[in-house]
This record gives C-alpha cells, structure tokens and sequence, in this order.
C-alpha cells in the first residue's frame, strides 16, 4: 500500500520554449498522493503547458519530471500511462455518435483495444462495471443515449463515468467547466473531487476560478509568466496575493508617478 506522503508527481526546473517564447519557466514542485490541486493564473500564464507536460504530452526542454517515481522518458508504454494518468477535458473528448455506455467501456481502450472496446458491451461482468460507473455519476437512465445529444455537464458525468473505469492513479483536468454554467460547474466539481478521495486518487486541475479553487481543492499552484507564483494550501491563499496574481502590471510600473 502506498502512503499518504507518496509522491505521485515530481517536477524539477522544467523548462519549456516555444520559438523564442518561454511557456514554462523553471517550475519545480512536487505533489503527494490524494491531493487535490488547483492550477490557476492569467491567460497565458501556461496552465495548459504544464498539465500537458505532467501528461506526458508535450516534452519540456529542461529539468526532469517523474510519474509515481517513473522518469518521464520511461512513460512510453500506453497501457502503463493509462493506470498513471487520467485526462478530462473542456471538451469531454467522447464519441458523439456512440451511445453513454461505449463511451464509458471506452476507459478501457488502453487495456482491451478499440475493436475490444467496442464489443465489450457482449462482455457481462464490464457491462456491470460500466453500468455501475453510469449509476455513481447519476447518468443510469441515459446509458443507451446518443452521447452528443447529452447536455455539456451530462457530457462531461459520462466522462467522469469513464474515468471510474480506467483508474487511473492521477487525474489531470483541464478547464473541465469552463464551458458549463455555475450550477452545472459546481455539480461536476464537486463530483470529480468526492470520486477522486472515494477512489483515493490524486488530482490536479487548470481553472479559471478562484472561487471554485477555494471551494473545492486542498492545494492551489499559481502560474503566472511560466513560473510558480504562490503554492500554498488553500487556506492560506490571501486576497491580495490573488490581486498581484491576477493584475496586469506589476506595481513597480506605476512607482514613478
Ligand atoms: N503549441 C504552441 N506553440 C507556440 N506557443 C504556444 C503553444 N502552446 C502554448 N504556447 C504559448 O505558451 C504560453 C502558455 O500557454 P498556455 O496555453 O499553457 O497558457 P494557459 O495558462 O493555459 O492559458 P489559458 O488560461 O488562456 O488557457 C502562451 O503564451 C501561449 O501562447
């Protein structure tokens, strides 16, 4: 058993250039088995680089980084990264055409296979996984749907639902409500941070709200120009450091005048 101090995530003066701009600046933190992590900062700050570069997506330029103690380089096989790490995304990245509950068998695309995947619903005891899924995210009505004529936050609970079936030890999410209006917002966050402590998983997540942060994260990291800002605990995130965060100019602009 793994404990509550594990790192799941360590991440060493990553660095990461694009032509001759810097997305990601020497960023260095670790972070623990069953956090809950809230990635916030101005647009531009490289939120979306970072959770790319954590997934293995985009490769940074310098520094290292390691996955529940795996080096980056070593995180080639897919089925291995499948169990790692755990995507959610604005856009839900579901199959429109097929119904809820392919849409859920597809958490296990990495271990079985598209062709797999698809036939699993012949497949009893994943059926019953998948329906179980379906029932925890409040979706057991809807499982033979079309999943695109779902609303957006039903959308992104099938996506949760998929998630519960591939198991992944981390969960990286990506502005997963930024297309969704507060109540929905609300209900998925809240949803997605009960799974990931019932699941005894680690999360971190981009957001554009400071408010949702608060609410619903243990911990916040705050990006701004590629580098980390503050991270601290959530109850010691202040007002005005939220303030400097988020102005355009730095105070000493304005020193002069
Ligand atoms: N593929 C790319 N090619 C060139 N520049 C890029 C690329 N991806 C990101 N950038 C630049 O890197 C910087 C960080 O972008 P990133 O998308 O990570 O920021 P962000 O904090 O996620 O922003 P937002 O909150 O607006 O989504 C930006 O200046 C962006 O223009």
């Amino acid at each position: 058993m793994l404990s509550s101090s594990t790192e799941m995530i360590t991440v060493k003066n990553i660095s990461k250039y694009y032509e001759r701009k810097i997305a990601l600046s020497s960023l260095s933190f670790s972070i623990n088995k069953g956090e809950l992590v809230a990635l916030i900062g101005p647009s531009g700050a490289g939120k979306t680089t970072l959770l790319n570069t954590l997934a293995t997506i985009v490769k940074p330029d310098e520094g290292f980084l390691t996955i529940t103690g795996i080096p980056f380089e070593k995180l080639t096989n897919r089925k291995l990264l499948a169990k790692k790490i755990g995507i959610i995304r604005q856009q839900f990245d579901l199959v429109g055409q097929l119904s809820v509950i392919h849409n859920v068998l597809a958490g296990r695309l990495a271990d079985w296979g598209l062709f797999k995947s698809l036939l699993s619903l012949l497949l009893p005891q994943e059926k019953e996984a998948a329906l179980k899924a379906l029932e925890r995210v409040g979706l057991s009505d809807k499982k033979l749907e079309q999943t695109a004529k779902l609303s957006g936050g039903e959308q992104q609970r099938v996506a949760l639902a998929r998630l519960l079936l591939q198991k992944p030890e981390i969960i990286l999410a990506d502005e997963p409500v930024a297309s969704l209006d507060p109540a929905r917002a609300e209900d998925i966050l809240s949803m997605l941070t009960t799974l990931v402590k019932e699941e005894n998983q680690t999360l971190v997540t981009s957001l554009h709200s400071v408010e949702y942060a608060r609410k619903y994260f243990t911990r916040i990291i705050a990006i701004k120009n590629g580098q980390v800002f503050f991270d601290l605990p959530v109850h010691e995130v202040s007002d005005s450091l939220l303030a400097h965060l988020y102005q355009l100019k730095e105070q000493s602009d304005h020193d002069e005048s």
